[in-house]
């Protein structure tokens, strides 16, 4: 499905300019409280129009209650937030027809089949019977579900049932996308179906709030990465700038003999590595490294010590990585 693009359609006009600049999602110190809660500590994000903003964060971190509150679902405590260069406070309805929402739970009305769930959407968005038809028809083929179109949504799997959320959310053809953990639970062919989707429409110019507890999906997709820990942004940047600056890559070894551990774990922590070792049955050695050309050290470091390694597997930083440091980072400045 690649090579996908937004089949064209009209959008509501540009907006009165109330944000600041070309930012289609700005949210200026957002705080939300639920009693004694503190859901959004002053969270700061900004994406400009046509490219994606991941957000990334445990569960309860507070990423749902900030989509909510920028698809005006719910008030915030304090602070500003604008989409489309509509205040969420004063134009939600504005707003509302510019946005489009993809939940963790998908929308989808299960008793109707594909399309009547895209034509119910188009007829409540105010086309006509026709328009509505013809825009189903767009948006099944974009989604490679005209073959499915005609069955109950029930039967569907994850995947197609993601992609027709996803069609269904793209019904009024909006200009931010909000997805909300849009891949949890999906195969790996389906992710990269909708990761490609998602792509396409990147590139016709649809902003995106892209939610996820995977750091793979928002390296691909995001442009810039906010990590949020209960309530709070912890980190911010590209992804390459958070692995570079929080997470490190590794090389995980597995040994001849669980009877080497000891000796191997050893010998890299004299070479300056700080090496941990796994459980004895697995036979690995985890060691974290700042650059590849450490992996020849890390070798010629085990061949001296006369330890044979039977595999090599070369790991980037994971959002466990990135997330148990920025965890260690808070824990150390919070005061005992
Ligand atoms: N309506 C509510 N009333 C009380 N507390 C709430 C409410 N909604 C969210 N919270 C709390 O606010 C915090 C942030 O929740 P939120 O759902 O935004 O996190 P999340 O990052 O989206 O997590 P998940 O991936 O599990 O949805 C959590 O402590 C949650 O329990």
């Amino acid at each position: 499905m690649s090579g996908l693009v937004t089949p064209p359609v009209t959008r509501p006009g540009p907006a009165p300019g109330s944000g600041s600049g070309d930012l289609m999602i700005e949210a200026d110190n957002v705080t939300k409280s639920f009693g004694s809660v503190h859901a959004l500590d002053s969270v700061s994000v900004a994406a400009p129009r046509g490219t994606v903003l991941g957000l990334l964060g445990h569960n309860g971190a507070g990423k749902t209650t900030l989509v909510n509150i920028l698809t005006t679902a719910l008030p915030l405590t304090s602070g500003r937030a604008c989409v489309a260069g509509f205040d969420v406070a004063d134009k939600p309805v504005e707003i509302r027809r510019r946005i489009g929402l993809t939940g963790q739970f998908a929308s989808v009305d299960g008793q109707l089949s594909g399309r009547d769930n895209i034509v119910l959407i188009a007829r409540l968005l105010g086309a006509g019977r026709r328009a509505a038809a013809a825009r189903a028809d767009e948006l099944l083929e974009l989604f490679a579900l005209t073959e499915v179109a005609d069955r109950r949504a029930s039967g569907y799997s994850g995947g197609l049932r993601r992609r027709l959320d996803l069609a269904v959310s793209l019904v009024g053809a909006p200009e931010v996308l909000f997805l909300d953990e849009p891949t949890t639970g999906l195969d790996p062919t389906s992710r990269l179906n909708l990761w490609e989707i998602v792509e396409g429409l990147v590139r016709q110019g649809t902003t995106v709030l892209l939610t996820t507890q995977y750091l793979e999906e928002a390296d691909r997709l995001a442009d810039t990465i906010t990590v949020l820990s209960e309530g709070r942004v912890v980190a911010a940047g590209t992804a390459a700038e958070l692995k570079a600056t929080i997470g490190r890559r590794t090389v995980t070894l597995t040994l001849e003999t669980g009877e080497d551990l000891g000796r191997a774990g050893a010998a890299l922590r004299v070479a300056g590595f700080a090496a941990v070792n796994g459980e004895d049955e697995a036979r690995t050695v985890v060691v974290p490294i700042d650059a590849t050309r450490e992996i020849a050290d890390v070798i010629r470091t085990l061949d001296q010590a006369g330890v044979e390694a039977s595999e090599l597997t070369f790991g980037e930083p994971s959002l466990d990585d990135v997330y148990l440091a920025l965890a260690d980072r808070s824990a150390a400045r919070t005061p005992a």
